[in-house]
């Protein structure tokens, strides 16, 4: 399904970041996100997506550009106020054993945010929010991974569990957007479209908004309603999923669909 005249989760504008010595990794790069849509992005490695995803997530400083959230200007917050916003936007990574601690039984990673943000009152948790066994099986289950795994620790499950957990753990405080950066680029090819199914699922029950990030044409099409192509840290081509493979695309998005389509 299409979804992308809704409400804009996410707006930049014109975000430049510049290293120290002295590379542009992302050229004056401006984009919105709607709710419930996925919007892919795509380029080859070194292009400046990892740039681009953490200076939307502010754990790089921008240079240059405005990045909006529901309305809030995260490029003006504080460390305290961005604290509060960061519920509303959630990320997942590629390497999935980075991102638990493998000192933490996964219940302890899994309800890190939930813990942190005694406020928030996930509506698929109403009723036993507070209940940490019952609302951490509830959210293993929502990505299939069985309850006995509750009180494991990281290295007892494989990698495509532990991208699970985290993948739990990003939707479990209801964000209005989760930043995908190659989420499945460390797991074994079969396992790839088994996490891309899941996280296709999610999006449409939960009308998540996503920013999918991925160097592989395939699933960023498979998984998005808008594709943006970023080479050498510009944006050079934007199209809705059923334009891809039109003739007026621009040469670079014409020289990734020869590989896909090979
Ligand atoms: N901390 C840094 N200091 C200097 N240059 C950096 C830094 N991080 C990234 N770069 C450079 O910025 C450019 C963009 O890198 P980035 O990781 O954002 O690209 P990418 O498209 O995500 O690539 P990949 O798909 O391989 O992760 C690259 O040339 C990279 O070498």
């Amino acid at each position: 399904m299409l979804k992308v005249a809704g409400q804009k989760v996410l707006m930049a504008s014109r975000i430049t970041k510049q290293y120290s010595c002295g590379h542009k990794a992302v050229d004056q790069v401006s984009l919105e996100i709607h709710k419930g849509e996925c919007l892919g992005l795509v380029g080859e490695s070194g292009s400046g997506k990892s740039t681009l995803a953490r200076c939307l997530l502010m754990l790089e400083k921008v240079d240059q550009g405005e990045v909006w959230l529901n309305g809030k200007p995260l490029h003006e917050l504080s460390k305290e106020n961005m604290r509060r916003v960061r519920r509303e936007l959630q990320a997942v990574f590629q390497n999935p054993a980075a991102s638990l601690n493998p000192k933490l039984k996964i219940i302890d990673s899994l309800m890190e945010p939930l813990d942190a943000q005694q406020d928030i009152q996930p509506s698929f948790l109403k009723g036993f929010r507070d209940d940490r066994k019952k609302a951490g099986e509830y959210l293993l289950d929502m990505v299939d991974i069985p309850s006995k795994y509750l009180y494991s620790y990281p290295h007892e499950l494989s990698g495509g569990q532990k991208q699970r957990v985290s993948i739990a753990r990003a939707i479990s405080i209801e964000p209005s957007l989760i930043i995908l950066d190659e989420p499945t680029a460390s797991l074994d090819v079969s396992i790839q479209a088994k996490v891309l199914n899941l996280l296709k699922d999610l999006q449409e029950e939960l009308e998540l908004s996503y920013l999918f990030i991925c160097h592989d044409l395939a699933a960023v099409n498979f998984m998005s309603q808008r594709i943006m192509l970023m080479q050498q840290g510009r944006i050079v081509d934007t199209c809705q999923k059923q334009d891809l493979f039109s003739e007026s695309r621009h040469p670079y998005t014409k020289e990734l669909l020869q590989v896909f389509e090979a």
